[in-house]
């Protein structure tokens, strides 16, 4: 062992002593005077010491805000739009500062390099994400497992997103998308706004249950509620960390996860709490899931969804093992999960941009229009290289406004990163919003400019490759990123993957919603009625962006809608 480690090892050592120490005069007390004044002084005093005194001591090397015992930072979390609070306490700190959520220490990285090193150089140091809430899928399913079975369960997915099964999902996007031209006609013609965002979730949400489950959700017919689509969106909305955090998640930040796990337990069979709504939705999901994998894998269907692929094609890498039952349960619901919300914010978010945009918009416009004259009217995943605009159009809006403003690390053992000692068990958030907004990176960075993505651009040439993270970065990237750079430390090699091919399925949907041709402004229903219009982004536009719970209520009027295949006959 090196002589840090050692007393490193020493010093977890004395901490733990004080606290047994501390411990054991408290059972004294009690024993042998009865004083249960004694007794609870000494309790206390324990806990003040394990979670106000020790962790503030251990990470006083450490730049970051003030913070209160117990609660830590988080009252200022709530308050504020938390990567807006993350960005400023940055600049303030620096590229490596801590936080405190309660009493348990966050270290924020903000710099391409030590994030690329956290992600990618020590992986094995840094490979498991910590669980946002207690879920009964773990330690199953990919999100939150760990080691070598998180290896497994994601080597048997990943051909779900090769190229052929990519082609074989288009069908599942136009009919979706056709559902969505009709509605914005029928919104046109009736000259009623359209909410934006929950159109695209909608929109999502059909295209995964298809794509995913085989199953029609029909999220997107709004005279009918689908018991599916109120299970879908209770299991999002459980997800929400908010100032009505679910209790098991708080439950989580000052104790050791199996007493998460037991409040969990408890609180998710009284209904009326958020892990109760979260635990009945989720159940729904996966019984359609494990009913519809059984009929695939029994039956002769000719489906080629990702449930009849995990029934009967998916194997463990290695091993060879099949899925059970439980595995595909948990999978088919994260895949929908993690791809629905995301998906739809993003799609939303570029409609957002490109309508504040002229510019980008008419650019957009001629691409969508140059590719359907050449008979291109419903893009497959391969044509998706024609329409390198649409491509630079979703990386500026996943820069802008990046799903995950910052992906989690545990570190497995103490080790330094960056100059600075990030002891053993430490969260590590690598904050992207913040290198996303970063001059360093992205010239004059509140700008909404896709040109700065063109391959041959200057901006994209000199920047770090991975200074623009939206999917995540090394072997536990989004899976939903088709050209994942798993372990690729090739600078020279990630730029040219990047900037030559294109971001996977999601642009498809993107690639169709600008074909609508849609001219629409965006307007804002304040509380009080008042409707203000956003003019350009870089007003009240970016403002917008930044606050992003507002986003939710964006309203947009449509005028004109007239989809490819229609127009050029
Ligand atoms: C615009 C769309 C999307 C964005 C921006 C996005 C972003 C992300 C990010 C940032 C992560 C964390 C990566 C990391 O920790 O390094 C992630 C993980 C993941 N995403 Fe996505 N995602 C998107 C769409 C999808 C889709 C469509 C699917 C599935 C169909 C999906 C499935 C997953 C899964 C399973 C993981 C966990 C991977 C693992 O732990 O090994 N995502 N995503």
């Amino acid at each position: 062992m090196k002589a840090g480690s050692k007393k490193l090892e020493r010093q977890k050592g004395a901490r733990q002593f004080v606290s047994a120490l501390f411990l054991g005069a408290c059972l004294l007390c009690t024993v042998f005077w009865g004083s249960w004044l004694a007794a609870l002084t000494t309790l206390i005093l324990t806990a003040v010491f394990h979670w106000g005194l020790a962790p503030a001591v251990r990470f006083r090397h450490i730049p970051g805000p003030s913070f209160r015992p117990f609660i830590g930072n988080l009252p200022e979390l709530a308050e504020k739009e938390y990567p807006e609070l993350i960005y400023q306490w940055s600049l303030q700190y620096g590229p490596v500062f801590r936080l405190f959520m309660g009493p348990s220490p966050i270290v924020v990285l903000s710099d391409a390099e030590s994030i690329k090193t956290v992600g990618v150089k020590l992986f094995q140091d840094f490979h498991t994400r910590p669980p946002m809430q207690s879920t009964e899928t773990a330690p199953v399913g990919i999100v939150f497992s760990k080691g070598a079975y998180w290896a497994g369960a994601r080597s048997a997915v990943m051909p779900l997103f090769h190229s052929e099964q990519l082609e074989a999902y288009a069908l599942a996007i136009h009919g979706a998308l056709h559902k969505m031209q009709a509605r914005l006609t029928s919104a046109i013609s009736e000259e009623k706004p359209i909410e934006l965002k929950r159109l695209t979730q909608q929109l999502a949400i059909d295209i995964i249950g298809r794509a995913a489950f085989g199953v029609d959700f029909d999220a997107q017919n709004e005279s009918t509620t689908s018991p599916l689509v109120a299970a879908g969106n209770g299991v999002i909305d459980a997800m929400k960390f908010g100032k009505a955090a679910p209790l098991d998640t708080i439950v989580g930040l000052f104790f050791p996860k199996y007493i998460q796990d037991w409040t969990a337990e408890v609180l998710k069979r009284i209904p009326g709490t958020l892990a109760n709504m979260g635990y009945v939705n989720r159940r729904i999901l996966m019984d359609v899931a494990q009913q519809t994998a059984h009929e695939r894998r029994t039956g002769g269907s000719a489906e080629r969804d990702f449930l009849t692929y995990l029934a009967r094609t998916a194997r463990v890498k290695d091993t060879g093992r099949k899925l059970s039952d439980k595995e595909i349960r948990a999978i088919s619901m994260e895949v929908l999960v993690a791809g629905s919300e995301t998906t739809a914010t993003t799609i939303a978010m570029a409609v957002y941009f490109l309508t504040l945009n002229k510019e980008a918009q008419a650019k957009v416009y001629e691409e969508v229009d140059r590719n359907a004259k050449a008979g291109i009217k419903e893009p497959r995943y391969s044509d998706l290289s024609k329409y390198p605009y649409v491509e630079q159009v979703v990386k500026e809006t996943l820069r802008i406004f990046p799903v995950a403003p910052m992906v989690t690390r545990t570190a497995n053992r103490t080790l330094d990163v960056a100059g600075v000692r990030i002891p053993e068990g430490t969260q590590v958030w690598l904050a992207i919003n913040n290198m996303h907004r970063n001059e360093l990176y992205f010239a004059d960075p509140d700008r909404f400019w896709p040109e700065r993505f063109d391959p041959q651009g200057a901006e994209q040439l000199r920047r770090h490759p991975y200074a623009y993270l939206p999917f995540g970065l090394g072997p536990r990237m989004c899976v939903g990123f088709k050209h994942a750079r798993v372990a690729d430390e090739s600078a020279g090699r990630d730029r040219d993957e990047t900037s030559r091919r294109p971001s996977g399925g999601r642009a498809y949907a993107v690639a169709q919603l600008v074909a609508l041709r849609h001219k629409s402004v965006p307007t804002d229903s304040s509380p009080s009625g008042r409707r203000e219009r956003h003019q350009s982004l870089d007003k009240a536009g970016l403002k917008h962006v930044r606050a992003m719970k507002k986003f939710s209520s964006l309203h947009f009027h449509v005028s004109h809608v007239s989809e490819p295949s229609k127009h050029y006959g």
